[in-house]
């Protein structure tokens, strides 16, 4: 594999200064763990902001910065202060945080931050197309950064690009809020791989594409110009064996080597029996719903005046963006309930909440983890959670019990946790009161599930799938190209026509030679086609067919008087250039009184659909419905149909935004063999662009020259992107 980098906002160090002289502190975050160990295996760079304000230093600092990271393998993007307070503070934290985290009110819709957002997304772009290699790889990360894939894929389509959002993607009623939606989209949409914690962020995300774009979404793929883009779900992991064997040093430290924090905890637990701890870990921040966890704890308190004085609750919150104004006040509104709640049940020696507003070192978190009874952790949004995964891993005899919210990604890998809405404050202290009195062998049970299922799906799994997954990406669009007629391919093509004497060319119609409208009957040949046509046609020695599943009336009007041959409703009819229209197959339409109502019954039910009557079949058109909706019933309808067809000897065909029931047997690939017999063709040619053409692509003889249009898989030997591109192909083919 070629190089891979890695991009995200933050560089996995932070930096300190002391007499002027810098030094680097590695990161012990999750992604800092997983991406180390992927970035140095495929020995490229990480690029990133080492988190200062450039302005704010002299040149011979940040020279010296740039020396300790080079060493590192990072290549720094500095930001000034006041990018840092338009781009940092303001659009990614004050108005796409909290817009993605579903706090639409809190959300800052100013033009200048938008801005800010695009010129910093730019100095990423730029650093990366600086670094990267040909055909190299590129892993983006989060929400900072989501204009990058499109700047760096326009300017460097051999780059493969992967991106991983950390955070939630909301719901489509919630993203089309921003303005600045379709740019956003647009930006993500020019990686190659997009993941996403859970399949409800990936659902949401191909939603927002489909309504926003209308692009083609085939299973978990965006089709667009010309380039695939994979979609899926990777929930991220933690480094599990670290916290593990972290939890078991502990219980093997001597006595008078212990921390601070060890001792006082299990002082805690020596004063009495009934002793409980309950544990919250989390960045200061208002997704994490520190609020509404307090006042859920004093309901607790309040309930159950047994446990006052015996249950506390160890708040660790860990100072984050604390210029931006939702932050303070999110500050100030959990220091009065702290205050508020120790001051109705506290004594002189019980104190109920223990509250820090500050970072751990590991060791002291990993203490925590593996001696507090209770994870309580409540978000009212949050991406994944890797708090409630560190707490399962740190629970070296099977103890323990996780609360947690269902608005947390991570609640999908934690059915055995007791799962909360954390709204509701009753049901939050109620189940405080269930974790605590939980019996031994329950708490056992729930836990053991949980870590047998985080040790298997770790970080190193989870970015072991992602860089696979990219690579995947690499194959898929490399496939397509192989496919995709080049210039040389061209020359070739030509060569063997000029060489033949009797050229047979088959082309379809819609898709092909003319673009998709709403309503059919508006897609009328315009000038340059017939003129193209007619300049193919020209030659002699050039048989053209036009073969189609339209009914036999637009496109005989449309062609009417070329030398061309008609094929029309997949094979039923044909006209030759020189004849009246005559019946291939022996086609039957009796089944349409059963099939049409059920059809009728679609079209009522889906706004903007409509029903097509040809001669032999029926077409449900659902193009200008709204897109999600036409998709859904077009399942339905096919189910429904299924049942239906074999009786009636019938065939579903689906086409683009079309559901079509016709008589079985009749297909354009019998029906185009059917007009080659006897015609002595030494050159063989067909352009396509739907399912229905691929019967012509698989019945023609082998050495035919097929063509699809589009990057779907196909039977044929080409492909060509648009029907721009089959006209161009086509004038090679003309006088
Ligand atoms: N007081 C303290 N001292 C030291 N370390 C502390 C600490 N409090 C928390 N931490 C550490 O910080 C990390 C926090 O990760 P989280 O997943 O909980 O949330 P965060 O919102 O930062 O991450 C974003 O990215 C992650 C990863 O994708 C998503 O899970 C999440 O939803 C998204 O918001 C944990 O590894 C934890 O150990
Ligand atoms: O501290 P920040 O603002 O860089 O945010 C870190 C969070 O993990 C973002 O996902």
């Amino acid at each position: 594999m070629k190089r891979l980098h890695i991009v995200s906002n933050r560089l996995p160090f932070s930096i300190s200064f002391e007499n002027d002289n810098p030094s680097l502190e590695p990161s012990v975050g999750g992604l800092a763990t997983g991406m180390n160990s992927v970035y140095k295996d495929f020995e490229g760079k990480w690029i990133g902001w080492p988190g200062i304000a450039s302005d704010t230093k002299s040149r011979k600092e940040l020279q010296a910065v740039d020396r300790l990271l080079k060493e590192e393998g990072c290549k720094p993007v500095h930001l000034c202060e006041q990018e840092v307070e338009d781009f940092y503070e303001g659009f990614c934290n004050n108005t796409i945080w909290p817009l993605f985290h579903y706090f639409a009110q809190y959300v800052d819709f100013h033009a200048s931050l938008w801005d800010a957002y695009i010129n910093v997304n730019r100095k990423f772009a730029d650093t990366i197309l600086e670094t990267a290699g040909q055909g190299d790889f590129v892993w983006v990360h989060d929400y900072q950064l989501m204009l990058v894939p499109q700047m760096v894929k326009s300017q460097r389509p051999d780059i493969t690009i992967g991106f991983f959002l950390h955070i939630p993607f909301p719901s489509y009623e919630v993203f089309r809020i921003l303005p600045w939606r379709d740019e956003l989209l647009r930006g993500l949409l020019g990686a190659d791989l997009i993941g996403f914690h859970t399949y409800d962020y990936q659902r949401h995300f191909l939603s927002s594409v489909r309504r926003i774009f209308g692009y083609e979404i085939v299973l978990n793929e965006v089709h667009i110009d010309g380039r695939i883009i994979l979609v899926d779900s990777f929930p991220m992991g933690i480094d599990y064996d670290k916290f593990y064997k972290a939890a078991l040093n502990i219980f093997h430290t001597p006595v008078k080597e212990r921390s601070e924090v060890h001792n006082e905890l299990e002082k805690y637990f020596l004063m009495s029996d009934g002793k409980h701890l309950i544990l919250s870990i989390d960045r200061l921040d208002y997704s994490k719903g520190i609020p509404n966890r307090l006042r859920a704890f004093e309901k607790f308190l309040e309930r159950n005046p047994d446990y006052r004085g015996n249950v506390t609750l160890v708040m660790l919150a860990v100072p984050s963006r604390d210029n931006v104004d939702h932050y303070k006040k999110l500050k100030s509104e959990v220091e009065e309930l702290v205050g508020r709640i120790n001051g109705l049940y506290g004594s002189i020696n019980y104190t109920p909440v223990l509250y820090f507003y500050r970072s751990m070192p590991f060791q002291n978190l990993v203490e925590l983890y593996s001696m507090c009874d209770v994870a309580l952790i409540t978000p009212v949004r949050d991406g994944m959670n890797l708090v409630a995964k560190e707490y399962v891993a740190s629970r070296i005899n099977q103890t323990g019990v996780v609360v947690v919210s269902e608005m947390a990604g991570v609640v999908k890998e934690m059915g055995e946790a007791i799962i909360i809405n954390p709204n509701d404050e009753d049901q939050v202290a109620e189940a405080i009161q269930q974790a605590i009195e939980m019996p031994h062998s329950e708490q056992v049970r729930r836990i053991s599930a949980m870590q047998e299922r985080l040790r298997r799906y770790d970080v190193f799994k989870w970015a072991k799938d992602f860089v696979n997954a990219l690579q995947k990406a690499r194959k898929v669009q490399t496939e397509f190209l192989a496919k995709k007629i080049t210039e040389e391919i061209s020359r070739e093509i030509v060569g063997r026509y000029k060489k033949a004497s009797r050229r047979a060319i088959f082309l379809d119609y819609d898709g092909t030679l003319k673009g998709f409208v709403n309503n059919p009957n508006d897609a009328v040949p315009d000038m340059a086609l017939i003129d193209l046509l007619n300049s193919i046609t020209a030659d002699e020695r050039n048989i053209l067919t036009i073969i189609s599943g339209r009914e036999r009336g637009s496109i005989g009007t449309w062609f009417k008087g070329m030398k061309l041959n008609l094929i029309c409703e997949h094979g039923v009819w044909l006209k030759r250039y020189t004849g009246d229209w005559e019946m291939l197959s022996n086609a039957s339409n009796s089944w349409m009184p059963v099939i049409k109502p059920i059809l009728e019954a679609y079209v009522d039910r889906t706004p903007g659909s409509f029903l097509e009557e040809k001669n032999y079949s029926l077409v449900w058109h659902y193009r200008a419905a709204e897109v999600e909706l036409g998709e859904l019933r077009a399942k339905e309808l096919k189910d429904v149909l299924t049942e239906m067809v074999a009786n009636h000897r019938l065939e579903i065909l689906e086409g683009n935004k079309v559901v079509e029931v016709k008589s079985s047997g009749i297909n354009k690939g019998r029906a185009a063999n059917k007009l080659l017999t006897g015609m002595n063709a030494d050159f063989i040619m067909a352009i396509g662009d739907d399912w229905t053409d691929e019967y012509l692509f698989r019945d023609l003889p082998e050495d035919s020259v097929t063509v699809k249009v589009g990057i779907k898989h196909t039977s044929a030997a080409y492909k060509l992107e648009t029907t721009d591109s089959v006209r161009q192909f086509l004038r090679l083919f003309s006088r």
